[in-house]
């Protein structure tokens, strides 16, 4: 790995928002913009398998944002649901025994079908059965993972990819199983490399080689591999509630059903940064806060999401022979 003065492998040297913001006429705004407005439009299904806490939350954002919704739990009604859905979200929070064979199966049912999937690895990294089922995802693995920075450094851990310290030129793994609970113990720019790996690894295996990996906190970061994108904004607010992150990675599979997942995610992230400000506008409490969100899930525009602030840094060219196959994989 680099042995400058760069950290890890985006250059980036700090927490601090380094890069250049995104031009007001660059096309993937427009790409965000058409994303909404076709969801808006066309309300297409993105089913889910998510967890018994923000299941509510989870159906009602995708609603909110202009999608609709369908929660399956039986492997059978995943699969033909994803022959008629344009995207599905798994996610693990609340796993059960029994599906520690069917959600590996589901996904390679979901590769067979070519079919897009956004996955959010809660807790990744507590409890051998779901790093089980996390494991089973590494050969069949999602278009997007959106996670907490946590999350993404241990969900890299399991799958063993090669995520170089930030700092070092060791190439020792970061968080290799790092517990975290559902709740974030990182901050997001620390994730940044095993992001960046994670994304190149992902899109090893996406169909059109196009694949995206999101980290939430209190600035979010997307990257596709190539590029890293920061999307500072939103409020506070949102980690006192349960399920911001759940309903996000919802909303990501919606926008999923009808863009690439580099479009996705940053469409996502950025209508939830836009609309919490919103929501926390005249807010008395996390009550009123998750009402008003929801309002403003459906009331912020397409314009207003597209324009929002987006800091871009690239992978130095330096590091683009980082693959799948020198990032720890099989
Ligand atoms: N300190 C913060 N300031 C502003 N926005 C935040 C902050 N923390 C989180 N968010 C926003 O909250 C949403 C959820 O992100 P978070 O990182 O809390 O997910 P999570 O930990 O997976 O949440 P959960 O598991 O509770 O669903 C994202 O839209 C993110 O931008
Ligand atoms: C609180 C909680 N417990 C398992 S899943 C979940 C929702 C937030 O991820
Ligand atoms: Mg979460």
């Amino acid at each position: 790995m680099s042995t400058d003065a760069s950290p890890d492998i985006t250059g980036s040297t700090s927490a601090a928002l380094n890069g250049t913001p995104l031009p007001a006429d660059d096309p993937e705004r427009q790409l965000i913009a058409k994303a909404v407005r076709e969801v808006k439009d066309t309300t297409p299904l993105a089913q889910s398998f998510t967890n018994f806490v923000t299941v509510n939350l989870v159906a009602n954002a995708q609603l909110a944002a202009g999608g609709t919704a369908a929660m399956s739990y039986l492997p059978d009604d995943i699969i033909d649901t994803a022959a008629i859905a344009k995207a599905t979200y798994i996610n693990v929070g609340t796993l059960l025994p029994f599906f520690k064979d069917a959600l590996g199966n589901i996904a390679r049912s979901l590769q067979a079908m070519h079919h897009p999937w956004v996955l959010d690895p809660v807790a990744a990294g507590i409890g051998r059965t779901r790093s089980a089922i996390l494991w089973a995802f590494r050969s069949a693995p999602p278009t997007i993972v959106r996670g907490n920075a946590s999350e993404i450094i241990a969900l890299a851990g399991i799958w063993d990819l090669n995520v170089p310290s930030a700092g070092s030129d060791t190439g020792a793994k970061e968080g290799t199983t790092r517990p975290a609970g559902v709740e974030a113990v990182d901050d997001v720019d620390s994730a940044t490399n095993a992001a960046i790996v994670m994304a190149r690894y992902l899109r090893s295996y996406a169909p059109n080689h196009r694949a995206a990996v999101a980290v939430s906190g209190a600035t979010d970061l997307v990257t596709d591999g190539d590029t890293v994108y920061r999307l500072p904004g939103g409020s506070s607010m949102m980690t006192k509630i349960t399920g911001a992150g759940c309903s996000l990675g919802g909303v990501t599979a919606t926008y999923l059903a009808v863009a690439d997942p580099l479009t996705a995610a940053l469409a996502a992230s950025a209508l939830y940064n836009r609309a919490s400000e919103q929501a926390a506008e005249g807010c008395t409490g996390p009550g009123s806060f998750q009402t008003r969100f929801l309002d403003a899930l459906w009331n912020v525009t397409a314009e207003d999401i597209a324009a929002s602030p987006i800091i871009v840094s690239h992978v130095p060219a330096s590091q683009n022979s980082v693959s799948p196959d020198t990032a720890g994989t099989a």
